[in-house]
């Protein structure tokens, strides 16, 4: 059976995710992309194939090692996809969101899919039932919106996110949690129904770090996948194998 390392290069956080066959066994979270740390994960699993979606200015040395001792894939615009990018600039896309969107096609290919994701930043994604990703929206996810918020005043805290919070936040603690997270919440229903008015049948995916502090609050029908990403750079590295 194939091993497959499957590198996820976010802003906040690297990850790899090891895949037996096609099942998916372990997700780890690199401390930082060393040349050693790359190694180790080599000598630890012996992956036949490995793939990296990075938005990051990541270690080229990395890239190296897994095309010295894997059959390795970097994913871009030009990677074979089960999708279209009929937008203006297709190579500024994040590789990410390419990544994102090829887990949706896969999944639920008869289907218009919108996929949210919760990182660093908010991504929409959205593709169509004809397989082609029209493009969405980015906006500042959860840790930057409270980082900002700290950096640029004088008297705000930093706040660390947290479940327990009501509508009306009784201290500045609690305001920061309500207007951030419901604030948040509010913003991704709106975008979901505005999408509803313009394709009134369509799928909607969540996914990312910070997911779990918005399921109970958004009023949207959503599915919900912390490991979309994997499945999609899974797919995409047995189409460009
Ligand atoms: N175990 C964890 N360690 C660190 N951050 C976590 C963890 N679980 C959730 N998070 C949250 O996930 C966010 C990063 O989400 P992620 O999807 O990895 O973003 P990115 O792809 O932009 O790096 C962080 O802002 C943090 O709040
Ligand atoms: C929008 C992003 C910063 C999201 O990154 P993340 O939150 O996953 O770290 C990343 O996908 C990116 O750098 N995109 C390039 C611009 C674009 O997709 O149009």
């Amino acid at each position: 059976m194939q091993t497959t390392l499957c590198f996820d290069f976010g802003n906040s956080r690297l990850k790899c995710a090891v895949f037996y066959g096609k099942d998916m066994q372990d997700l780890i979270v690199l401390h930082n992309d060393a040349p050693e740390v790359i190694h180790q994960l080599v000598q630890q699993y012996h992956p036949d194939k490995t793939i990296l979606s990075s938005v990051i200015n990541h270690n080229p040395e990395i890239e190296d090692i897994l095309a010295a001792n894997t059959a390795f894939h970097k994913l871009t615009y030009a990677s074979k996809l089960p999708f279209a990018t009929p937008v203006g600039k297709p190579e500024t896309i994040g590789a990410d969101r390419l990544a994102l969107v090829a887990a949706a096609v896969d999944l639920y290919p008869r289907q218009h899919n919108v996929v949210i994701a919760l990182g660093s930043c908010i991504t929409f994604n959205f593709v169509n039932k004809f397989h082609q990703f029209l493009g969405g929206s980015i906006s500042p996810g959860l840790e930057m919106r409270f980082k900002a918020m700290h950096d640029h005043t004088a008297l705000l805290p930093l706040v660390e996110p947290n479940w327990n919070f009501p509508l009306i936040g009784y201290d500045t603690r609690t305001n920061l949690l309500s207007g951030v997270i419901l604030g948040m919440s509010k913003e991704i229903d709106g975008f979901l129904d505005e999408y509803t008015l313009r394709y009134s049948n369509f799928n909607a995916l969540l996914t990312g770090g910070n997911m779990a502090f918005f399921l109970p609050h958004l009023k949207n029908k959503i599915f919900a996948d912390p490991y979309l990403i994997y499945k999609g750079l899974y797919a995409i590295s047995e189409a460009n194998y």
